[in-house]
């Protein structure tokens, strides 16, 4: 392990649990206060200049290729290189990674873990971001999971029914997706400044597993949420090269399968893939955080107004369908994956004919994917992996498509390609029904995200914190736009969207301060109804769940318990 001299000082404010006993070492917590000094200001920078873009698309600016000229004001970028050489390919896939046809995902509770591993998918993610709502506990007790798993050692046993889990002989490959750069991490301050939840997520699992994986003949595989510029992926190309060289392990012992999930990453596949190439396990289409970051990104632009949720799947929203061309196309041509994403639909009990019609859409979307050339697709739920699978088995014949399907649809995929909206039909496109669910949504997410619950099912989907974003921005974006219901004419005003929430609160609370029905009710208000919209859900929602004070990146004023 290389040793470091500079003095960091680390800092935990939160009760040292006996999860966080075992995985806060002082030697873990040296390398995550290595890591945060080294990296911090550059996300702080980083996240600066996502601010800067948002403030230039407010007032009308679009992304562009790069190369375009078409590049304004601070939108200028550098030159990235990454398409001067048409020869560059991503570093060779690992062996035990050739096929990734499934992949289930899931937040990191012990029980889930071992579900994930056993369920018969090739791969498992375990998940610190969408679906894993970060509470010390959460977080401390994931990375627990995390480093049994690894040393083939986690058990459960239900306590109601005295069910015992264990992991079978042969289990999915581990993925791990740590928090994305604009959370904080804020139990621990590192020389007095918050720390970054990503590099606290990744930072701890490295740490604890790298030799362990080495060992097993697998390696450190993560998956890296919500990056918006091709400099984001170079961050945590660094990261990984300080990583590696703090432990002393070859360079390219990580490996990182991107999500492409936001709008101006869409405009930047290539330059993203480059940077990350001698650690990149290529590309994913995110679709959920991809339809919120469209409607964030353009909230101002008028012509730019997303219909009802249900109206934006996959085959009829242009600019999803062109994503997904392109980033095959990108991928393949790199000699790197292109994986598919999440359908929401989870199985339905004790209604069979229900539970039919959404296999059947779950298969249609497989299916679509499979056929457009992705190497591999998301499922939610452990009794979606053998349909999937069928899906794949049948129209995917080697392990991959990489080399046998070069994607050629998504050549040509312009600028406006990426920006096309789907058109519905007159009447039907914003109702009073979409709103009425889409703020039942964000409140019952919400709510359960405030008590530590980070993925929901709600009818009939998974609900997590990419899906509730999109009901949440483009609520907001409606009533900016002073939008009427096409149904009954009547205007999205604050007034009105104030009314649902608290008609919703309290049908669900029974009037009645239960749950956290009161704090969603009042954070979700003052979310929809406000001049600004947010940028995160959760930044909003995360100071309610601290065990220590914290505003924005201020410092705790209460005494550590730890120190370093
Ligand atoms: C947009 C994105 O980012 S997608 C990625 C993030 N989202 C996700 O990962 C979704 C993960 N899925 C889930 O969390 C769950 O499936 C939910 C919350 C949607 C539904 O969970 P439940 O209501 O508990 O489902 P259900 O009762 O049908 O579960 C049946 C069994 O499958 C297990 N299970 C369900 N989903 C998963 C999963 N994703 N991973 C592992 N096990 C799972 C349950 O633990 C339960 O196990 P048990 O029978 O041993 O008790
Ligand atoms: O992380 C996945 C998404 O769709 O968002
Ligand atoms: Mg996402």
């Amino acid at each position: 392990m290389e040793a470091r001299s500079t003095p960091v000082h680390v800092e935990v404010h939160a009760p040292i649990c006996a999860a966080a006993a075992e995985i806060l070492t002082p030697d873990s917590l040296r390398f995550i206060g290595y890591l945060c000094h080294k990296f911090e200001d550059r996300r702080r920078s980083l996240l600066s200049a996502r601010v800067s873009r948002a403030l230039e698309f407010d007032s009308g600016a679009l992304p562009h290729f790069e190369g375009s000229g078409k590049m304004g004001g601070t939108m200028r970028e550098p030159h990235s290189h990454s398409t001067d050489d048409p020869h560059w390919r991503c570093a060779p896939i690992p062996d035990d990674l050739q096929d990734r046809r499934v992949e289930i995902t899931g937040p990191v509770d012990r029980k889930m873990v071992i579900n994930g591993l056993n369920s018969g998918a090739n791969v498992y993610m375990a998940d610190f971001e969408d679906s894993t709502s970060p509470t010390w506990s959460n977080l401390t007790e994931g990375q627990r999971n995390l480093r049994d798993a690894v040393n083939g050692k986690i058990t459960f046993t239900n306590a109601n029914t005295g069910r015992v889990y264990a992991l079978k002989e042969k289990t999915a490959v581990l993925f791990v997706r740590p928090r994305g750069w604009h959370l904080d991490e804020a139990h621990v301050t590192v020389n007095g400044r918050v720390a970054s939840g990503s590099l606290f997520d990744f930072g701890l699992y490295f740490f604890h597993n790298v030799h362990s994986l080495l060992a097993k003949g697998t390696k450190p595989y993560f998956y890296l949420p919500k990056l918006e510029h091709y400099l984001e992926a170079r961050l945590w190309n660094d990261v990984f090269r300080a990583a590696q060289s703090y432990f002393g392990v070859p360079q390219g012992t990580i490996r990182a399968t991107v999500l492409l999930e936001t709008i101006t990453a869409a405009f930047q596949m290539e330059e993203i893939l480059y940077e990350l190439r001698n650690h990149s396990l290529g590309l994913n289409c995110g679709r959920w955080d991809y339809l919120f970051s469209y409607i964030k990104k353009f909230k101002c632009h008028g012509d730019k107004i997303a219909p009802d949720r249900s109206h934006l799947t996959m085959t009829d929203t242009p600019l999803l369908r062109s994503y997904v061309d392109r980033l095959i196309y990108i991928c393949h041509k790199r000699g790197t994956f292109a994986m598919g994403g999440m359908a929401a639909q989870i199985p339905i009990k004790g209604d069979p004919a229900a539970n039919d019609a959404a296999m059947a859409r779950i298969k249609k979307d497989k299916l679509r994917e499979v056929l457009a050339g992705h190497d591999g697709t998301w499922v939610a739920h452990p009794a979606l992996v053998t349909l999937a699978k069928g899906v794949f088995d049948k129209h995917m014949q080697g392990p991959n498509q990489i080399d046998k399907n070069p994607g050629l649809a998504g050549k040509d995929v312009s600028e406006a390609d990426l920006l096309e909206l789907r058109k519905v039909s007159k009447g039907e496109a914003i109702t009073s029904v979409g709103l009425k669910n889409g703020v039942s949504i964000v409140l019952a997410y919400t709510e359960a995200w405030l008590r530590g619950v980070g993925c929901i099912p709600l009818n009939h989907h998974m609900e997590d914190a990419a899906t509730a974003e999109i009901s949440r921005a483009q609520i907001w974006q409606w009533r900016y736009h002073e939008i009427p219901t096409e149904d009954d004419g009547v205007v999205i005003t604050s007034k009105r969207i104030s009314k649902l929430i608290h008609d919703e609160v309290k049908t669900r609370s029974g009037g009645e301060d239960r749950g956290k029905w009161f704090l969603a009710g009042k954070l979700v208000e003052d979310m929809l109804t406000k001049d600004k919209l947010d940028d995160f859900l959760t930044t909003v929602c995360y100071p309610h769940i601290l065990t220590t004070k914290y505003e924005g990146d201020i410092i705790p004023e209460d005494e550590p318990v730890s120190k370093l």
